[in-house]
């Protein structure tokens, strides 16, 4: 399958989100597409999946067996297994093989217990699961998994790494992003996208700056956005994006008052990398009480709110 000089754009008068992209995906190819947010990586991942059609350019020998998830299921109103057994039957399966493969899907995914239940009362992460069931029950030859791991618990992480590895053995071809800059990096072609076209990367690319916060008197657990870890007792770290930091900082001065920044920092992604993995396993550096703190990180301090300070109406 190959895209050459695919551009795209929403609309006559908006700015194109693609301008050239040229990309082969050949049969047993895994391929990373990477890249700031906005950058057009969902687009990029409809375009192959043909649910849209490029502005310009051509895509040409995408195979039969196409399937496609979505960083999130909408809420729908059916049940999981009639869903799933309905989108076996689209791919052409028989009754019987559609729920053989979703029984067998659901056990993997730890989510056989949610089986009878509608996917609009499932939780984040098990309706993903769900979304993620439906593209592989058809054992597609072309795979395409927009950020799919983002909600899933560590077992249904490593149960889609087995999946899409299992899926390339085969001989299918498998297209993702991922928030993850370790997420399968050994295996897969990287791409980075930028300025609407793809650039060749590295894995060390994929490591984006983050911007660390620490907060004394936060909520634990955090609930977002950012990825939030305890310090010590009263200092929880949170993890964000560069393009979200201000936001978050001008949400918590105006919002939290009782909330006190003690400092926010610049790092490269490499150096936060492993609290960010330890926290997907779902283990923490410190519990609250014990007061060990993390080894300072080799950071830039970009700015610290003295505590009196920041305490003032
Ligand atoms: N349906 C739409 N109509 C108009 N503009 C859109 C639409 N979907 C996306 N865009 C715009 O296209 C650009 C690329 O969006 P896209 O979702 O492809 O980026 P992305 O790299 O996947 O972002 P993220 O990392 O945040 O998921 C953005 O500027 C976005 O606002």
């Amino acid at each position: 399958m190959r895209l050459s000089g695919v551009g795209y754009r929403y609309g006559w008068r908006a700015p194109w989100v693609l301008t050239r992209v040229d990309l082969d995906l050949r049969p047993g190819g895994l391929v990373r597409v990477g890249g700031y947010n906005g950058c057009g990586k969902s687009t990029l991942l409809r375009i192959i999946a043909g649910a849209h059609r490029p502005g310009r350019g051509t895509v040409t020998g995408r195979p039969g067996g196409v399937a496609y998830v979505p960083g999130q299921l909408p809420p729908l109103p059916f049940k999981a297994q009639d869903y799933l057994r309905h989108c076996g039957r689209l791919h052409g399966l028989s009754a019987a093989e559609s729920d053989e493969r979703m029984l067998d899907w659901l056990e993997r995914f730890e989510a056989l217990g949610y089986r009878k239940h509608r996917i609009g009362d499932l939780s984040r992460g098990t309706a993903q699961k769900v979304a993620i069931i439906q593209a592989l029950i058809a054992q597609p030859q072309l795979l395409i998994l927009d950020e799919a791991w983002t909600s899933l618990d560590s077992l249904g992480q490593q149960t889609l790494d087995e999946a899409v590895r299992d899926s390339v053995q085969r001989g299918g071809r498998v297209v993702f992003a991922d928030h993850d800059p370790q997420r399968l990096a050994e295996d897969a072609t990287l791409y980075l996208l930028r300025d609407g076209t793809l650039h060749e990367a590295r894995a060390g690319d994929f490591e984006l700056p983050l911007v660390l916060i620490d907060l004394e008197d936060a909520p634990d657990p955090w609930p977002g956005p950012g990825r939030g870890r305890l310090l010590a007792d009263d200092l929880l770290r949170i993890e964000v994006e560069p393009d979200g930091s201000d936001r978050l900082l001008r949400e918590i001065l105006s919002a939290h008052p009782d909330i006190h920044v003690a400092s926010v920092r610049t790092v490269d992604g490499r150096a936060a990398a492993p609290a960010v993995k330890q926290e997907a396993e779902g283990t923490r550096p410190a519990q609250r009480g014990t007061g060990t703190a993390s080894p300072p990180a080799p950071d830039t301090v970009r700015a610290a709110v003295p505590k009196q300070a920041r305490r003032q109406p």
